[in-house]
């Protein structure tokens, strides 16, 4: 039997231009274990994508700060203090960074995501003023502002309980710094060539390739593994 999966969405199942990759329907609607889709983004998105597998909802979001998995939603992230860091930052003149009708953090209940064209000092500054009660995750795609106490990892645990699963059943795929926790609870762990420093620490193995060129070649060799 294949492993069961634990995927990062952006940097390991996109293009370099953000895209999901095609293969990905190829992939992972047939794939022979549960497949957690565990993400920054807000809780639609690995929603959306793992009903358009055709796979059931078993997905992690917000970086841990939302689990979803057998039809049950558990909300593990508190929001308050990060949207009190947030607005301390935007008063100081910082902002958010998306524009009119911000679909980033419309559904995102347990932190706030921030452009990465915004001011990172600045957040860093008024986050640090938290004193331990925040922190700033940096994904390459955003600035992420949440709970230090939920993480990918952690859900996963989470997630794995509920599927009945030891965790370290599990094989890992990220790109960065919020995959870390992930790749720490996982038995097995692969960063795309494409991850950043944190992340390429954290994995058991760096892939030659990146984006889902990496991810599709260990796909393909897990499968077989299985066979
Ligand atoms: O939302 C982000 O910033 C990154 O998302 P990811 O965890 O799927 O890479
Ligand atoms: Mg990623």
């Amino acid at each position: 039997m294949a492993p069961p999966l634990a995927l990062d969405i952006d940097g390991t199942l996109t293009t370099p231009s953000g895209r999901i990759d095609p293969r990905v329907f190829e992939l992972l609607p047939d794939w022979d274990a549960p497949v957690v889709l565990a993400t920054g983004k807000a809780f639609p998105y690995p929603v959306a994508l793992a009903h358009f597998l055709g796979r059931p909802e078993t997905v992690i979001a917000e970086n841990g700060g939302v689990a979803h998995v057998d039809g049950e939603t558990a909300v593990l992230g508190d929001p308050a203090v990060p949207r009190a860091v947030v607005e301390a930052y935007e008063a100081r003149g910082g902002e958010i960074g998306w524009g009119d009708g911000d679909t980033v953090n419309r559904w995102r209940e347990t932190e706030v995501a921030l452009s990465r064209d915004g001011d990172e000092a600045l957040l860093r500054e008024v986050a640090a003023a938290a004193e331990g009660r925040v922190e700033v995750v940096d994904t390459g795609y955003a600035y992420h502002v949440k709970s230090p106490d939920v993480s990918k990892g952690k859900a996963l645990r989470r997630v794995a309980d509920a599927l009945d699963i030891a965790p370290e059943a599990f094989v890992a795929i990220g790109d960065s710094e919020n995959d870390a926790s992930t790749f720490a609870v996982a038995g097995e762990s692969y960063a795309v060539a494409n991850a950043d420093a944190t992340a390429r620490e954290a994995a058991d193995v760096v892939l030659d390739e990146a984006y889902m060129d990496g991810t599709a070649e260990l796909l393909t060799d897990l499968r077989e593994r299985g066979e």
